[in-house]
C-alpha cells in the first residue's frame, strides 16, 4: 500500500468530542484505504481510555440541558442539520466514496441524502412526542411523561457510514438523548462531518461525540455504567456479543444485524421488474447490504428465462472508477471482505451450484470482484446459508406457494423478504406468512425514513426509521395522581 498526501481526507484529528477535534496519538493506528487505489488517504488513531471516557462525560453532561428544550427546539436544531447535509451532500459523497469504495452515482443519493432525510423527519417528530392522559377509578388519573434514556451509544457498519450514523443520532437527539458514536475502522471519516454540521446546526458542545477504533473500543462503550442505550449496526456474531456485554447492566438495546433474505419470484410476475429488483438487491454498493435478497427463489415456468434475463442485464454493469458518472459497481470495501466473497465464490462452485456469470476478481491495485451469478442453487449450499455480504446471487427453483415459502423462511436470520407476483391475494398472503421485519410486495430494499425498518430472528431487535424508532429512544414514565383522600386499613 502506498501512502499519499491527501489533506481533504485527512480530519483535522481522529475524534470529535464536546464540539472540537481532538487527538490521542497513543491510540492504535487506523489507516483509512481508498478501495480504488489501495492508497492510505488519512490516517486516524483509535480511541484511549481517556478519549472515551472525555466523549461519555461530555455527553452526559449535555444530555441535562438539551432534554430541559421543548421538543420544537431540539427539532429545530436537526432541520437545520438536514439542510447543511443536503447542502454539502456532494463533498459528503466523495468522503462516503473514497471512504467506501461505492460510486459516486449511489453516494450522491444514498448517503448523506437518507441520513439529511432521518435529521428532518425527526426533527418534524420532535415536538410531537408526548405522555397520554389516562382517567381511572374515583377521579384519580395517571399521566405517561415520555423521557429520553440518557446517554446512547452508536456503533456503525463500514457499508453506509454517514446513513447509519444519522439513523441513530436524529431519533436519539429528536428524544432528548445525547450520543457516542463509534463508526466502524474501516470507513470513520463521515461521521465527524455529522459531528460538524449538527454544531453548525445549533447543537450543544458534547451532545453529539465521535470516537475512533476497533472493537474493543465498542466493547468498552457498551459497558460503561454512564451508558443507557446501544444501537448497534454490524454482524450477527458481534450483535451477539453487544447484546450480551448490553444486558450486564440491563441496557436498552437496538440491533440491526445481517441477513440472508429471500426474493420469491412467482411465474406471474413483471419479469423485468423481478429481474431489476435482484440486480439491485444483489449488486448495488456492490453486495454489500445487509438487507440484499441474496436467494432468490423463482417459480418453474420462467425460471430459464429469469436466468437468462439477468445474466444479459448484467452485461450493462459499469465496473470500475467510483468517481466516474457512469460508474454503477464499485470495489469491494478491503481487500479482506474481497476475500471472503471469493472465498464463497469457491465454495459455491465446489458445492455444485452452476456458475452462469462472473466470479473472478478483477486484477488491479482496487479491491474489484466481478458480479456473480450462481443458478442451480439447493438450499443447503453454503452460499445459501450463510451471509456473503458481496456481490453474488443465488437463484434457486421452486414450483409451488407453500414450498416458496417454507423454503424463504428456513433460515435464522429474518431481516428483509420480497415477493413478486401480480396475484393480489397471494401476495399478501405471502408477505404476512415471510418471517423477516421488512417486506416488500413488487419492489425491494426501499427503506424511506417514514418506514420502520428493522430484523426478527437473529437478524436483530428494535426498528430504526419511522414513530417506531421513538419507542427505542424513550421511555415512558407513569405518574398516579390521587385526587382524593388516601386511606389505610388501620
Ligand atoms: N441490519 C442493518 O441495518 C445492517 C446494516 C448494515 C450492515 N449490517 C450488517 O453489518 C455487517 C457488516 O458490517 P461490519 O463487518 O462492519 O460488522 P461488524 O460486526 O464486524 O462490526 C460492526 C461494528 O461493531 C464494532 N465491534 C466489533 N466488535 C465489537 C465488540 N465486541 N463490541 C462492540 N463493538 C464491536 C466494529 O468495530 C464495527 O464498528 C453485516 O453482517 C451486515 O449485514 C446490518
Amino acid at each position: 500500500m502506498t501512502q499519499s498526501s491527501h489533506p481533504a481526507f485527512q480530519p483535522a484529528a481522529s475524534h470529535f468530542i464536546n464540539g472540537a477535534y481532538v487527538e490521542d496519538t497513543a491510540g492504535e493506528k487506523i489507516d483509512v484505504i481508498y478501495p480504488h487505489t489501495g492508497e492510505v488517504i488519512a490516517t486516524l488513531h483509535a480511541a484511549t481510555p481517556a478519549i472515551v471516557d472525555a466523549a461519555l462525560a461530555a455527553a452526559k453532561d449535555a444530555q441535562v440541558a438539551w432534554a430541559q428544550l421543548s421538543g420544537t427546539e431540539r427539532g429545530r436544531v436537526l432541520r437545520r442539520a438536514a439542510d447543511l447535509m443536503r447542502e454539502r451532500n456532494h463533498d459528503l459523497s466523495v468522503i462516503e466514496t473514497h471512504d467506501t469504495g461505492k460510486p459516486m452515482s449511489e453516494t450522491l443519493v444514498a448517503d448523506a441524502a437518507s441520513g439529511a432525510d432521518a435529521l428532518e423527519y425527526f426533527g418534524g417528530l420532535a415536538g410531537t412526542l408526548t405522555g397520554e392522559h389516562i382517567p381511572v377509578a374515583g377521579g384519580d388519573f395517571v399521566y405517561t411523561r415520555r423521557e429520553p434514556l440518557g446517554v446512547c451509544v452508536g456503533i456503525g457498519a463500514w457499508n453506509y457510514p454517514i446513513q447509519i450514523a444519522s439513523w441513530k443520532a436524529a431519533p436519539a437527539l429528536a428524544c432528548g438523548n445525547a450520543m457516542v458514536f463509534k463508526p466502524s475502522e474501516m470507513t470513520p471519516l463521515s461521521a465527524l462531518k455529522l459531528a460538524e454540521i449538527l454544531i453548525e446546526a445549533g447543537a450543544p458542545k458534547g451532545l453529539f461525540n465521535v470516537v475512533q477504533g476497533y472493537g474493543q473500543v465498542g466493547a468498552s462503550l457498551v459497558t460503561d455504567p454512564r451508558v443507557d442505550k446501544v444501537s448497534l449496526t454490524g454482524s450477527v456474531p458481534t450483535g451477539r456479543k453487544v447484546y450480551a456485554a448490553a444486558a450486564e447492566g440491563i441496557r436498552h438495546v437496538t440491533m440491526e444485524l445481517g441477513g440472508k433474505s429471500p426474493i420469491l419470484v412467482f411465474d406471474d410476475a413483471d419479469l423485468e421488474s423481478a429481474v431489476s429488483a435482484a440486480i439491485n438487491g444483489n449488486f448495488y454498493s456492490t453486495g454489500q447490504i445487509c438487507s440484499n435478497g441474496t436467494r432468490v427463489f423463482v417459480q418453474d415456468a420462467v425460471y430459464d428465462r429469469f436466468v437468462a434475463r439477468v445474466a444479459e442485464r448484467m452485461e450493462n454493469a459499469v465496473i470500475g472508477d467510483p468517481m466516474k458518472d457512469a460508474t454503477t459497481v464499485g470495489p469491494m470495501v478491503s481487500d479482506r471482505q474481497r476475500q471472503i466473497v471469493q472465498g464463497y465464490i469457491t465454495k459455491g462452485t465446489e458445492e455444485g451450484a452452476r456458475l452462469v456469470k462472473g466470479g473472478k476478481v478483477i486484477e488491479g491495485a482496487g479491491f474489484y470482484i466481478e458480479p456473480t451469478l450462481f443458478a442451480d442453487v439447493t438450499d443447503e449450499m453454503t452460499i445459501a446459508r450463510e451471509e456473503i455480504f458481496g456481490p453474488v446471487m443465488s437463484v434457486l427453483r421452486f414450483t409451488t406457494e407453500e414450498e416458496g415459502i417454507a423454503r424463504a423462511n428456513a433460515t435464522d436470520f429474518g431481516l428483509a423478504a420480497g415477493v413478486f407476483t401480480s396475484d393480489l391475494t397471494r401476495a399478501h398472503r405471502v408477505a404476512a406468512a415471510f418471517e423477516a421485519g421488512t417486506c416488500y410486495i413488487n419492489a425491494y430494499n426501499l427503506t424511506p425514513v417514514e418506514a420502520p425498518f428493522g430484523g426478527s430472528k437473529l437478524s436483530g431487535v428494535g426498528r430504526e426509521n419511522s414513530k417506531a424508532a421513538i419507542e427505542h429512544y424513550s421511555q415512558i414514565k407513569t405518574v398516579y395522581v390521587g385526587m382524593n383522600p388516601t386511606e389505610a386499613a388501620f
